[in-house]
């Protein structure tokens, strides 16, 4: 007999759950079962190649317990090992690991900064961890056409972009094909290294660009370890949000993995009609209110705005101009302090997709309501 450790992603994706609470899902466990194989062939490969170094053995050897699978293999044979097995909650190597810092002028500091602001999957980082990943990334200047990544690579870094417009293109039955966009903002390459798993996308840039590179061992130490945290924090509440029901466990929790925290204060604007839409958001806790200028009002009230709706814990807003690919159709604003789970459009995309007939049916009623108020739903359609 022999163990081995748990794939990377696998431990964190099965954190919580019972052999009894699975045998009740087994489409899970399914999806489960298939990870596990994929990366264990992975791991036989990656295996091969590491035999020989001395960093990579010296990395080997702990199989630990109550997380591991046991075969009824050969008991000398190594051949399951995984060299690169990561478990977020008992790994405590990771915190030992040398911290990367690439030293920065206070210029590019302030420019890595303002990329960050926004990069949802840091919005849930203490302070310690976003400065660490700060002093961890390093810039690269891209050119026009130039593959950041290509599909079906190993993940080597995440980038969060600066400037520049890079292509999205998924091989779709052997043919490329562009998905989607990043302009000037955003963040790409954390699948890969959050599930060790091929690169799922080529990305191009289109033009000239800045982008800042963060490397695998930093992300699985700072970024990973704080998804195990995420997953056990918003578990329960992503459960019993209403809108993803119909999605399988392991597809909520690649839900709870990208998204990112924002709280709102008494008053302030989450977004604005008529502005670009990038993000999809879940009320966590609080209220939000979500406000119109009406074109049909408008002659006889001036610009005033109508409240035409609230949304609370477990509801959702957002989603409209994304759906319909347009500007916001009305602005949202937070009533007392107000917690939201945000979704970037990408991942809204990859991961929403089968929602969106639940959505779409939810649209249709917000067209009544309008129809109800203003005798015309009229500003939902153009
Ligand atoms: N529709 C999509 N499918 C797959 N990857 C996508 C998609 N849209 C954006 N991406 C990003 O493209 C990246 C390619 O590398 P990764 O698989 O590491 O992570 C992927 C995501 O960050």
């Amino acid at each position: 007999m022999m163990s081995i450790e748990i794939p990377v992603g696998l431990k964190d994706m099965l954190q919580g759950y019972t052999v009894e609470v699975l045998r009740q899902r087994p489409t899970d466990l399914v999806e489960f079962a298939i990870q596990y194989f994929t990366r264990l062939q992975e791991c036989r490969k990656h295996d091969q190649h590491a035999k020989d170094s001395p960093v990579n053995s010296a990395r080997k050897g702990v199989a630990f317990d109550s997380n591991s699978f046991e075969s009824d293999e050969d008991e000398d044979s190594d051949d399951y090992m995984c060299a690169e097995a990561y478990n977020p909650d008992d790994d405590e190597d990771d915190d030992f690991e040398p911290r990367v810092v690439h030293p920065k002028s206070d210029e590019q500091r302030r420019r890595l900064q303002d990329a960050c602001r926004d990069i949802l999957l840091f919005k849930t980082l203490d302070q310690e961890q976003f400065s660490e990943v700060l002093d961890g990334m390093f810039e690269v200047l891209v050119k026009p056409q130039e593959h950041i990544i290509d599909q079906g690579d190993d993940g080597d870094n995440f980038y969060v972009i600066e400037r520049g417009v890079y292509d999205i293109i998924v091989l779709i039955d052997g043919v490329g094909k562009c998905v989607g966009k990043y302009d000037n903002k955003g963040s790409f390459g954390e699948l890969a290294l959050m599930y060790n798993t091929p690169r799922a996308a080529t990305i191009m840039a289109n033009q000239e660009g800045a982008l800042w590179g963060l490397d695998r061992a930093t992300f699985h130490r700072l970024i990973v370890k704080n998804n195990a945290k995420k997953r056990k924090m918003y578990e329960a509440f992503i459960e019993c949000v209403p809108l993803l029901k119909s999605l399988e466990l392991s597809e909520r929790m690649k839900i709870v993995d990208v998204v990112g925290m924002r709280v709102f204060s008494d008053g302030e604007c989450i977004l604005t009609q008529g502005d670009k839409a990038d993000c999809f958001y879940i009320v966590e806790s609080g209220e939000v209110k979500i406000m119109i200028i009406s074109k049909t009002k408008a002659g006889q009230q001036g610009n005033a705005e109508v409240e035409i709706a609230r949304c609370s814990r477990g509801q959702y807003f957002g989603e409209l101009a994304l759906v319909a690919n347009k500007p916001r159709a009305a602005s949202v604003y937070a009533m007392g302090v107000t917690k939201c789970l945000v979704i970037d459009i990408q991942a809204f995309e990859r991961l929403l997709g089968s929602c969106k007939e639940i959505m779409k049916r939810n649209i249709s009623q917000y067209e009544n309501q309008l129809v109800a108020l203003f005798g015309s739903s009229v500003d939902l359609k153009h």
